[in-house]
């Protein structure tokens, strides 16, 4: 089968040409590049409309070249329907309609984000990995589970390319900048900045705005870009990490364009080594935008009868990867892996040995981490640990006594609770009674900060919260709700039957929401509804 892509969401015009008979795929791209600023919509449009055609024709030319008859045999056409800027993505979508009856072939409509992860699986034979996608306007971890691309972390606000290109357009680099931080870090040293994760979501506002600031107090641009890399990129390997351990997969595969950057690459590496993880990152020819990722999964998506009708073809530049119906893959397949007993555990950020009744939690130093960043987050997170471990407990929340706490070796020593990992044991009543924690916690002052269900220990009685170690004090509602998110995507990403469980974790924490606040209750202010915005947040910025 050969199949013409065509990709324009936002700066590269490009089409491509697979064969899927030789696994062959050519590449012709045309970037936008702005004079100054970063990408304006119309200008780019404007890019588009002359561009494509000139780069489908090219890749018609080769594939009529490479054909054994006349004409280019071709058998279908894919486009990128999103998500991406609506002006760009409107001149792709007429020109793949356009090609597609010209050709008399089918049309395939191929979600963007989905196809930076399926090049990755594609080229490294992986069955179920995680995937880290790292591009300019979006961050994520996606997980195929019950037939969709399960989002189990995300940016909370901009993608990760877009936060780095707006710190370089500060200190007036030209677009993009992705490329020259990476370039000017090569001679900095270390500088602290803020690094931002919850569970497995992350967010850059915080850290743009103080590397701005650090460069406009004069230190130096080379040491805020090297701080910048080793931050930003250590909190995407964290979360990359934390998505292995919450499936319980080995396997682990990169996409977009931030994953041409080599300390990236470098710190995943490292991290899926010392996990005994797979790792794959494609070639940057597959990493940046380019058609040949979307003629790839165009063509899968073609062999299992997954094409579009010309007036069901629009397309929608807020596109997420968890509306897709995945028709390529089988329904039973999955990110989620059972996981094996054993002694020692090894969680995304601890190890765990089980003595007598007793737990000892090491924070071990993680190489793939800056030492000082390091040592701050081994320190802090054990420090908090213990603290709001007791302080749930005090207010009526079962959890561990703790024993020992050394937070500079970054151990803890407490009590074993539980037979088992939530994960394992999921039920109604059990998700209700950690919405009833989790409101008790909300309302003694402070949130959890990582409530999965690997979090949870569960026995015949008991439900007791665990690992309190990205925790901390706050009243904000939207923290609250991040809480709920954060379980929410957990038990959706590795679940089979996740609604009644969620429902019954949102009525047990607005039970108890409600008789703790008595009559100065406003559902208007309540987490629920600020977690149905969180939900609803289209994050493509
Ligand atoms: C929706 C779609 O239009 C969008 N595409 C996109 O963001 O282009 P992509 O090629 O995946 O990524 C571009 C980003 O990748 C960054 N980048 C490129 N090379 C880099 C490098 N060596 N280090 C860090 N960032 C790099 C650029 O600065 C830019 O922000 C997306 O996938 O989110
Ligand atoms: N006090 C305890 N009693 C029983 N089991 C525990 C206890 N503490 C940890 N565990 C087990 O060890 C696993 C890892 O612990 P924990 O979640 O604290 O480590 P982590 O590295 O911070 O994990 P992650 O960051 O992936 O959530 C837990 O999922 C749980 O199965
Ligand atoms: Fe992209």
């Amino acid at each position: 089968m050969r199949i013409v892509g065509i990709e324009g969401t936002a700066w590269a015009a490009s089409a491509a040409l697979f064969d899927t008979a030789t696994d062959e795929v050519i590449i012709e791209s045309d970037p936008y590049q702005p004079d100054s600023g970063g990408i304006h919509p119309r200008e780019a449009a404007e890019h588009m409309g002359e561009a494509i055609p000139a780069v489908v024709e090219t890749v018609l030319d080769r594939a009529a070249e490479t054909a054994d008859g006349d004409g280019p045999a071709v058998d279908g056409v894919a486009f990128s329907r999103g998500p991406g800027l609506g002006p760009c993505l409107r001149i792709v979508g007429t020109a793949a309609r356009a090609l597609a009856q010209t050709l008399d072939v089918p049309l395939v409509g191929v979600n963007h984000m989905v196809a930076h992860l399926e090049i990755g699986r594609h080229g490294s034979g992986f069955d179920s990995p995680v995937c880290l996608n790292a591009s300019g306007a979006n961050a994520h971890l996606l997980g195929y589970h019950n037939g969709r691309y399960r989002v189990l972390g995300e940016t909370m606000d901009t993608g990760v390319g877009n936060a780095i290109d707006k710190f370089t357009r500060h200190v007036g680099w030209t677009h993009p900048g992705g490329p020259k931080v990476e370039a000017a870090a090569e001679d900095g040293e270390y500088c602290d900045l803020p690094y931002v994760v919850k569970g497995m979501d992350f967010s850059f506002s915080g850290i743009m705005s103080a590397a701005k600031d650090a460069y406009d107090d004069g230190v130096p641009v080379e040491d805020v870009c090297f701080g910048l890399q080793e931050t930003i990129f250590a909190m995407l390997t964290e979360v990359a990490e934390r998505a292995l351990s919450l499936t319980g997969t080995d396997e682990l595969v990169l996409g977009g364009g931030v994953g041409q950057n080599q300390r990236l690459r470098e710190m995943l590496a490292e991290m899926c080594e010392q996990r005994g993880a797979a790792f794959y990152a494609p070639e940057p020819r597959f990493l940046r935008d380019n058609a040949g990722m979307i003629a790839v999964l165009g063509a899968r998506m073609l062999a299992a009868g997954d094409t579009l009708a010309v007036p069901d073809s629009s397309v929608d530049p807020n596109f997420r990867p968890d509306q897709v119906p995945v028709t390529w893959r089988d329904d039973e397949e999955s990110v989620a892996r059972d996981p094996t007993a054993a002694d020692e555990i090894r969680g995304a950020e601890a190890t765990v040995t089980f003595e007598d009744g007793t737990v000892v939690k090491r924070r071990v130093p993680k190489t793939y981490r800056h030492p000082e960043l390091d040592n701050r987050l081994r320190t802090e997170r054990t420090r908090a640990e213990a603290r709001l471990t007791s302080l749930a407990r005090r207010a009526g929340v079962p959890t561990p006594v703790i024993r020992d706490v050394d937070p500079a070796e970054g151990v803890i020593v407490f009590e074993a609770v539980g037979e088992t990992d939530l994960a394992g044991a999921l039920t109604e009543a059990r998700c209700r009674r950690v919405g009833e924690h989790l409101a008790t916690i909300h309302d003694a002052g402070f949130v959890h900060g990582d409530p999965t269900t690997r979090n949870v220990r569960v026995d015949d009685d008991r439900t007791y919260l665990i690992d309190f170690g990205l925790g901390y004090h706050t009243g904000h509602v939207e923290d609250h709700a991040m809480d709920l998110h954060v379980f929410g995507q957990s038990v959706e990403g590795t679940a089979d039957d996740p609604e009644p469980l969620l429902r019954a974790f949102e009525d047990g924490y607005a039970a108890v929401a409600r008789a703790d606040e008595g009559e100065s209750f406003d559902p208007d202010s309540d987490a629920l509804t600020r977690l149905r915005q969180v939900e609803g947040r289209g994050r493509y910025q």
